[in-house]
């Protein structure tokens, strides 16, 4: 079977090697090409040397004309407004998008712009473009899937990493009526990698090492896009309060998430509905009563893991907290988990469903 030519744009960042990784593993696909302006015209191998006997490519330019002659489908690993730069070209081009930064993630192109800072420069495909969460939009992925085989590019938004991992951990309470009200509170905690490969003073080693502190205390830019999310499960208006905190980690997150209980409501009928929801999905578990998620049990893989409790000793709050690794579901895993529905690929081909154990 010939395989599809793929190319990672951003081939030297975090998210962007990542995807390297994934690709150079799938059975269906092929690294055609890959993109880097301040490393073009050497080897991805001379950057990341653990690719030396795996892969001989030259990294080049990220120029849409030479990208759709290259391959069929791109990821974009690039910060936000890069990809606004060369998304509406690649499509015109004929080129699949699986895009990783938040460029097409929000619907509305009035609320990008307030959180972004930035004008939204082709808000006419985000009503074409599905946000690629499977476990919540499988159905619209899967119709981008069918447009795709009729020689339609297609655009896939892959969500954040925090957004994944709150969203994750409330949906099952949400869809079941088991959380009321309009608020949602996200405590969340990243390892360093989530922050890209450009060290800042937030995230050099020596402020954040062996230490965890709080940022972008209300106003993350993360937040409109969880709202848009938690809206869209429970099919009323959704507030999220959120706070991300950096850890000494060099990959993982962990969002724990605090919902009002409804009246009634027990521990049992929490972890059921929890276990019902993800009972079919390949990369969520729910893990059994009384037990939490740990990073570490989904370093490097594309899995979920949700634990849930209800603290019903003064408020009723229903506690549910999500691990995922910021890389692999928070970014480059889901993105291939995406593109495999899309391309008519089982949607866990080539993604690693387990982390090393030791
Ligand atoms: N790190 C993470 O855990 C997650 C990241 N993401 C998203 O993935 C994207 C990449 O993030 P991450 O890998 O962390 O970032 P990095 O800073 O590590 O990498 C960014 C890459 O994009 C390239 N790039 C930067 N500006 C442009 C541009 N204008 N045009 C083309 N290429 C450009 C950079 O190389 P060069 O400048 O040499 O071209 C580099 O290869 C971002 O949108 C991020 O928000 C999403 C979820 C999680
Ligand atoms: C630890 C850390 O700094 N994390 C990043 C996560 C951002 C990210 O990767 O998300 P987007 O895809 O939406 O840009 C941050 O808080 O900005």
């Amino acid at each position: 079977m010939e395989r599809i030519r793929t190319c990672v744009v951003g081939a030297t960042g975090f998210a962007g090697v990542e995807v390297c990784r994934i690709v150079l593993g799938h059975p269906a696909l092929e690294l055609t090409m890959a993109t880097d302006r301040k490393a073009a015209g050497t080897r991805l191998a001379d950057v990341y040397p653990a690719f030396e006997g795996a892969c001989d490519l030259v990294l080049s330019l990220p120029e849409p004309e030479a990208i759709a002659q290259n391959a069929d489908v791109a990821f974009l690993a690039v910060p936000h407004t890069a990809s606004l730069a060369i998304t509406p070209q690649l499509l015109s081009l004929g080129v699949t998008v699986i895009d990783l930064s938040a460029d097409y993630r929000l619907h509305d192109a009035a609320v990008y712009e307030q959180w972004y800072g930035t004008p939204h420069t082709s808000p006419e495909l985000l009503g074409q473009t599905v946000y690629g969460l499977p476990e919540l939009n499988r159905s619209g992925l899967l119709v981008l899937g069918e447009r795709h085989e009729k020689g339609e590019a297609v655009l896939v938004a892959v969500p954040g990493c925090y957004p994944t991992a709150t969203a994750l951990a409330a949906i099952p309470a949400l869809e079941a009526g088991l959380a009321t009200g309009d608020l949602v509170i996200s405590d969340a905690i990243s390892g360093v990698s989530g922050a890209g490969r450009s060290a800042n003073a937030r995230t050099h080693y020596c402020h954040a090492n062996e230490s965890v502190e709080a940022y972008g205390v209300a106003h993350h830019r993360h937040t409109p896009e969880i709202e848009q999310t938690l809206t869209q499960v429970a099919g009323r208006e959704m507030n999220v309060v959120f706070t991300p905190h950096l850890a000494p980690l060099t990959r993982g997150l962990l969002a724990t998430v605090y919902m009002t209980a409804a009246d009634g409501i027990t521990a049992n009928d929490v972890q059921d509905a929890y276990e019902r929801r993800y009972a079919d999905e390949a990369l969520v578990s729910t893990l059994p009563a009384g037990h939490m998620p740990q990073t570490s049990s989904v370093a490097a893989t594309a899995r979920a893991q949700v634990g849930v409790a209800l603290d019903d000793r003064r408020r009723r709050v229903i506690i549910a907290s999500c691990a995922i690794d910021n890389l692999g579901k928070g970014a480059a895993a889901q993105a291939m988990q995406c593109a495999n529905l899309v391309l008519g690929l089982p949607e866990t081909q080539g993604i690693g469903v387990t982390a090393p154990l030791i």
